[in-house]
């Protein structure tokens, strides 16, 4: 079976900045792998490349073995892959039930009431049910981040309709879901991820700067420095690697 994700040779360049180099990198259906690495290492531009933002200058990217480097990032989330992003992107005057209301009719669920069981039910696998019927704008940080998972989650509404992708992402990429949020809050929001994972058996591709966070969900680490691909492996060995340390130098693993 082909892995969910495979790049080869992914590199993106600017101008003569060459930002992301020849990354190689196989995510197998139900895997959870972080993205790790010192700030500026091009974590994000390889989201944003294996997402269809930006052309890669070469390689490819392959979901399910189908190659998918041409796609832009509509016809890849119709083919289940799923983005978040490293700030904040929800609508401060929308409520919480309409932000998935609105995004499962852009996936072609039909006859969606904000009030309705569906909304309600997507709200509840990321524990956001209670603020329903509030305004987006209203809620901390890691509430926004479980709005953002369930926006993710909305396409399950079309299930049994004609839209795309009925079951939501099987693959998430999540870039950073944990900046900003409240030192309370990290945990319950990394229990609704590990959930979207474990136990819906979504493959997982998270960028992640803590190590304590990653250890008990992530099963292997990527570690990118200077756009290249350092190391990958179990978190407890990388962290025991001496290059990737080296890498780390002045920042904290
Ligand atoms: N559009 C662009 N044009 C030129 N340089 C860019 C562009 N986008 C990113 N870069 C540069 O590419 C490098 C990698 O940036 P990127 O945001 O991917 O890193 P990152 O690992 O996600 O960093 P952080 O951990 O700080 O979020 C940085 O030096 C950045 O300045």
């Amino acid at each position: 079976m082909s892995p969910v994700l495979e790049l080869s040779g992914l590199s993106w360049s600017v101008g003569a900045a060459t930002i992301v180099d020849g990354i190689e990198l196989a995510v197998e259906e139900g895997e959870f792998v972080a993205v790790i690495g010192p700030n500026g290492a091009g974590k994000t531009s390889l989201f944003n490349l294996v997402s269809g933002i930006t052309r890669p200058t070469g390689g490819t990217v392959r979901l399910d073995g189908a190659d998918i480097t041409g796609l832009p990032p509509h016809r890849r989330a119709r083919r289940g892959l799923g983005r978040t992003f490293q700030s904040s992107s929800v609508f401060p005057t929308m409520t919480v039930a309409g932000h998935v209301a609105l995004a499962a009719r852009a996936a072609g669920a039909k006859r969606v009431a904000e009030d309705g069981e569906g909304v309600r039910a997507v709200l509840e696998r990321v524990r956001l049910a209670r603020r329903a019927g509030d305004l987006a704008g209203g809620l901390s940080h890691g509430d926004k981040r479980k709005l953002e998972l369930a926006v993710l989650l909305a396409p399950t509404l079309a299930q049994g309709g004609s839209g795309p992708s009925p079951g939501g992402p099987r693959l998430m990429l999540l870039d950073e879901p944990m900046a900003g949020v409240a030192a309370e809050e990290v945990g319950e929001l990394t229990d609704v991820i590990r959930t979207l994972h474990r136990t819906e058996g979504r493959t997982v591709l998270m960028v992640e700067h803590h190590m304590d966070i990653l250890l008990g969900l992530a099963d292997r680490v990527a570690v990118m420095h200077h756009g290249t691909l350092l190391a990958t492996g179990t978190p407890d060995a990388v962290m025991a690697d001496p290059t990737v340390q080296e890498a780390y130098v002045g920042e904290e693993l």
